[in-house]
């Protein structure tokens, strides 16, 4: 990994809320052109890293680097060009349709109070199709079911065009054909160079990205490539030998344990 290009990358990063102390000495350097899953139990510390890398929860010790340059010294409009997010739980205002919430995403890339251009209009109508969302572009969010409002604000972060994307759980209320509809979209945005961050809670998804980092107590307990044994032993650790992960039709799944480790012959 040492003579990868770094796309974002946490030093030594300690953060917290309030007087809570959350994540602990976390150094992640994050290749380009990969996509890497976060993940580990509740309360681990995932979504505090992801906001961290983000730079919407500062760092208390430590530093962020995107594309080699500390986070803090990037314009805000010129590195939300370069790094989209797609937050767990997103708010957005319920009375925009579908259209202008994907529209949203181009914010970064418009003159102050100019309208979208053509170029914006096109980049949301491509992100609303590889959602499958665009046949609702003239509804309000605020109608649309969890799953396709999740679709919605996955487009959203796809019309930013950013070589960065950093989503929080995003398979949230997807059915299992979107869920797969999403590996498919995320490997091809990867096989096009660009660079995906995403907490997962569902571990055999996570499996199939590239590589996964492993937290567990705001420690990162792993980062290896998601076929590498060492990271399969790690995620059982973590999850106290409760799963176990095997290889079936050629994919890695994590099944449930469902004997306590030690009954099991
Ligand atoms: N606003 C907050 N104020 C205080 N503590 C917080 C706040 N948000 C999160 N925490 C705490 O920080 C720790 C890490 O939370 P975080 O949401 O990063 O975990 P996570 O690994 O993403 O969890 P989950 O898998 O449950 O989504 C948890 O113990 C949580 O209770």
């Amino acid at each position: 990994m040492a003579t990868e290009k770094i796309a974002i990358g946490a030093d030594q990063v300690s953060a917290g809320i309030g007087k809570r102390s959350i994540l602990h000495g976390i150094t992640l350097p994050l290749a380009a052109g990969r996509w890497t899953s976060i993940v580990g139990p509740n309360g681990a510390g995932k979504s505090t890293l992801l906001k961290v890398l983000a730079g919407l929860l500062p760092a208390q010790t430590g530093q962020v680097q995107l594309f080699g340059r500390v986070l803090h010294d990037w314009q805000p409009r010129e590195r939300a060009r370069q790094m989209a997010w797609l937050g767990q739980n997103e708010a957005a205002a319920d009375d925009l349709t579908v259209l202008d919430v994907a529209l949203l995403g181009r914010l970064p890339h418009q003159g102050w109070l100019q309208p979208p251009s053509a170029a914006d209009h096109a980049a949301a109508e491509a992100a609303l199709r590889q959602t499958q969302a665009w046949a609702w572009r003239e509804r309000p969010l605020g109608q649309l079911s969890g799953g396709e409002r999740q679709r919605v604000l996955l487009a959203r972060a796809l019309a930013v065009n950013a070589p960065v994307l950093l989503m929080d759980e995003p398979l949230a209320n997807l059915d299992p054909p979107h869920q797969a509809d999403w590996l498919l979209l995320v490997r091809s945005l990867v096989a096009r160079g660009c660079t995906v961050v995403s907490v997962l809670h569902e571990l055999s998804m996570a499996l199939q990205t590239d590589d996964v980092a492993v937290l567990q107590d705001g420690r990162l307990q792993h980062h290896g490539a998601a076929r590498d044994p060492a990271t399969h032993r790690a995620l059982e650790a973590v999850f106290d030998q409760r799963i176990t992960i095997h290889r079936v039709q050629g994919q890695w799944l994590a099944l449930p344990r469902l004997h306590a480790p030690e009954a099991v012959v």
